[in-house]
């Protein structure tokens, strides 16, 4: 029986890749979305037995909407993984660079290759549009001349396009974060290393060193940190933390001690690393501390 995986995007994007990558033995069925927002609802809903979705890139950072959706969802996040992402412009076989007038991509893949798109003239025009593989599809389909797409190389292999310009992101290192999110009962998760947070605290002094200190303590890495606004409460904020841990019973115990201290705490999910990124963050931390 083949699973049903919700994406924003259709297939050969990066998030169809995602799902290639958390999913490598399993028969998928893409259900293709137009929106973050309908991915959640599609899980939501059942329509759906997961649904991936990005959260936040190394040159552009959280895709902050996301995180809304995944707090509002009745659902959690039950795996990551960590795509290395490499930006192509592509365009019809008759192409050449010189001939492009206008560029079309999703728009936090556009955010990515700003310096790249700063060199053309101004009257040059950037288009956001839905995902990066439908921009690129609607140019063969339609057999667009002097528009481009910005897409992955796996985008121009899947619909014929000519590669015009090659790794044009701001810079080579480039990763995208996706999360899974699926119903509990779905999936066993085995060897959690992970967990994403969610809580509130009072306007106290030192009321969010408190909670560092509680992590320090039980020997648990921040791997992430992000403040939200609480909508209709202005000027107070959420904060949203991904944790790493070798023992889970550790992790158990310091939610525990969380709920005492925090006014507010949901757990968004507690799942497995991605091993890829692990090994980034860990390579990092040597480097900086030489
Ligand atoms: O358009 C796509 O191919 C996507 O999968 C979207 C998306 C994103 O939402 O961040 C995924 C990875 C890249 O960071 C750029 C775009």
């Amino acid at each position: 029986m083949s699973l049903k995986v919700a994406i924003q995007g259709i297939e050969s994007s990066f998030h169809h890749q995602a799902v290639q990558k958390l999913f490598p033995n399993e028969e998928i069925n893409l259900l293709t979305c137009d929106s973050f927002e309908k991915v959640t609802t599609a899980v939501n809903n059942s329509n759906a037995d997961f649904g991936v979705i990005a959260i936040e890139n190394t040159i552009v950072g959280s895709i902050l909407p996301n995180y809304g959706l995944i707090d509002a969802g009745n659902f959690e996040i039950l795996a990551e993984t960590v795509l290395n992402i490499q930006m192509y412009v592509m365009a019809l076989e008759s192409e050449s660079i010189h001939d492009i007038k206008e560029i079309h991509s999703h728009p936090v893949a556009l955010l990515q290759c700003r310096d790249y798109l700063q060199k053309f003239p101004p009257q040059f025009k950037v288009i956001e549009g839905k995902d990066t593989a439908s921009e690129a599809k609607r140019i063969k389909n339609q057999n667009l001349t002097g528009v481009a797409a910005i897409a992955g190389k796996q985008v121009a292999e899947k619909f014929g396009l000519k590669i015009l310009d090659s790794n044009i992101q701001d810079i080579k290192e480039n990763h995208t974060r996706f999360v899974l999110l699926g119903k509990k009962e779905k999936q066993s998760i085995r060897q959690a290393d992970k967990a994403s947070l969610k809580f509130v605290l009072d306007h106290n002094v030192g009321s969010l060193g408190n909670v560092l200190s509680l992590l320090t303590t039980f020997n648990i890495n921040l791997t992430k940190i992000q403040s939200l606004p609480i909508v209709g409460k202005p000027w107070q904020y959420a904060f949203f933390v991904d944790v790493v841990f070798e023992e889970e019973n550790f992790f158990f115990e310091v939610v525990e001690m969380l709920k005492k201290t925090v006014k507010e705490l949901k757990i968004l999910g507690v799942y497995k690393q991605d091993e890829t990124h692990a090994q980034a963050q860990f390579s990092n931390a040597i480097l900086n501390g030489k």
